[in-house]
């Protein structure tokens, strides 16, 4: 933990729910310890990138830690340009999906020591046409839901429990879909389709067990049923590997269009309906602190 002179905090105070004043606190006490000086940004919603961006340049902080969700994550990931500075996880989203992949502990006091830590894991960034997903994107019923929580006042996972059953009702699945990818064309009908880097959604749900988050590879996953019982056992992390439930194209790059406007979500944040979007992978982007190498 030696060698950090300062440490810049991102903070989501909405995210989650997460008593963030208390966790500030407790960070502070740690960076003490360590002879380092904390700097705070709290996230406000409105012209956070280029703020954050600015911060990171003027400070040239050390290590930066994040306490949000994978949308704070994805925040900090394009505010760095590309500069390789350590970036720490204190998961205080709803889902956390990225931080459920790096096998972080639940004592925040823990995350809060590998988050300071000297063991660091290089991993894989999708670039979705100029957007990064770090986690999982999606076209179809999950994004419908996201787009429907955004809206809400409710936060925590009790938000998406809530708008899951009218959303699921309401939608107009299947989806047609065409997939370019590994110089291949495919055509697919599904109600979900995922753009993943790592191997399973914040839930739990182990989705993608062929998803490793620094192979330089992504997935696309098609979901082509609605079957209840199956989702219902990969949200139990019981995936069953049945080419007539779900489908997989690994790769490094995909042109995926849909045959009319599908709803579609990057790491939690709904962008709308959309009709086309390139995603390629960049390898190695983002250095992470961790307890151990995942792989
Ligand atoms: N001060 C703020 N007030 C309102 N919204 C904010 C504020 N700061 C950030 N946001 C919004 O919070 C969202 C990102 O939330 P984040 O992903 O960190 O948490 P989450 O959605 O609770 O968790 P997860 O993505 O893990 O489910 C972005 O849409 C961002 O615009």
């Amino acid at each position: 933990m030696s060698g950090i002179k300062n440490v810049l905090l991102v903070v989501n105070p909405i995210s989650g729910a997460l008593d963030k004043a208390n966790l500030i606190q407790q960070i502070k006490l740690e960076v003490e310890k360590i002879d380092a000086r904390l700097y705070i940004f709290q996230t406000t919603k409105e012209g956070d990138l280029l703020n954050l961006e600015k911060r990171i340049q003027e400070l040239k902080p050390c290590r930066i830690l994040i306490a949000g969700g994978d949308g704070t994550i994805k925040l900090t990931a394009e505010a760095l340009k590309g500069e390789d500075i350590p970036v720490g996880i204190i998961p205080a989203g709803s889902a956390n999906g990225l931080a459920s992949n790096l096998n972080l502990p639940i004592n925040i006091e823990e995350q809060i020591h590998i988050a300071l830590g000297n063991t660091f894991q290089k991993i894989d960034i999708i670039l979705i046409n100029d957007e990064y997903c770090l986690h999982m994107a999606d076209f179809g019923i999950n994004a419908e839901l996201i787009g429907k929580y955004a809206g809400s006042t409710i936060r925590g996972k009790l938000g998406y429990v809530l708008h899951s059953i009218p959303t699921l009702f309401e939608s107009e699945y299947p989806f047609q879909f065409e997939i370019k990818a590994n110089n291949q064309t495919f055509k697919k009908e599904g109600i979900l389709l995922a753009i993943a880097n790592a191997n399973s959604y914040g839930t739990g749900a182990h989705v993608n067990p062929k998803g490793k988050i620094d192979d330089g590879f992504f997935e696309v996953l098609i979901f082509k049923h609605f079957d209840i019982i199956k989702i219902l056992k990969t949200l139990g992390n019981e995936v069953e590997y049945d080419p007539e439930f779900m489908e997989t194209i690994s790769t490094k790059e995909a042109k995926i269009s849909c045959a009319t406007p599908v709803a579609f979500q990057i790491d939690g944040e709904y962008l709308g309906k959309k009709e086309l979007i390139h995603a390629e992978i960049l390898p190695n982007k983002l250095t992470i602190a961790v307890p151990k190498k995942i792989y």
